[in-house]
């Protein structure tokens, strides 16, 4: 597989996107774009004030962007938000990229999504329920963080990209 093609980190809040694609980008030497980094300085606010202020429905058009515009000019690596692939025109767009599904048990991501204040209020189990699916369709590989580190689901997706 190409080295030279956008990578996407997608998975539910606390999975490790931002873990995991920051050790990515640094390992190919791409450029690193992340939803949560993106919000702040497109936005003003991370996304917890946004999904308060402007509703959960503009939060997630906002991180739709993010991956549209990113996934244009040269390829990076990009952790996308949880939302986005609730959407059909990213979905399509992930087409050109290598997707990487992050998981682990809702125990697992209640507990690491708590780990900044960050994130928006949502509960796991029903994101898990209206976005399994769709990760399912876009993944083009697969790891389970609740035993991988993010040095492991690096590594991982090294040895993907010299297949
Ligand atoms: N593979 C992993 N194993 C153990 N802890 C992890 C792993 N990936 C991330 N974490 C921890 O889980 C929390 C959420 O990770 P983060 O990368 O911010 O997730 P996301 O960007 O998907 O919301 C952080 O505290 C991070 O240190
Ligand atoms: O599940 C969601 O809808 C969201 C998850 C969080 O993203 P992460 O996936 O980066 O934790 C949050 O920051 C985002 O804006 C909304
Ligand atoms: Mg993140």
């Amino acid at each position: 597989m190409s080295k030279n093609k956008p990578v996407v980190v997608v998975g539910l809040m606390g999975s490790g996107k931002s873990s995991a694609g920051t050790l990515i980008a640094q390992a190919l030497g791409m450029p690193f774009s992340d939803s949560d980094q993106w919000l702040q300085r497109e936005h003003g606010g991370t996304a917890a004030p946004i999904a308060v202020h402007e509703g959960a429905d503009a939060l997630h058009r906002y991180e739709a962007e993010h991956v549209l515009r990113e996934l244009e000019g040269e390829p990076k690596v990009i952790a996308a938000a949880a939302s986005t692939v609730e959407d059909p025109e990213v979905r399509q767009a992930l087409r050109k990229a290598l997707v990487v599904w992050v998981d682990a048990s809702d125990e697992v991501l209640s507990r690491r999504m708590r780990t900044s204040d960050h994130r928006p209020d949502f509960d796991p189990t029903v994101m898990r329920a209206r976005r399994e699916p769709y990760f399912r369709e876009v993944a083009d590989v697969t790891y389970d963080v609740g035993t991988l580190s993010p040095e492991q689901v690096r590594d991982a997706v090294l040895d993907e990209l010299d297949r």
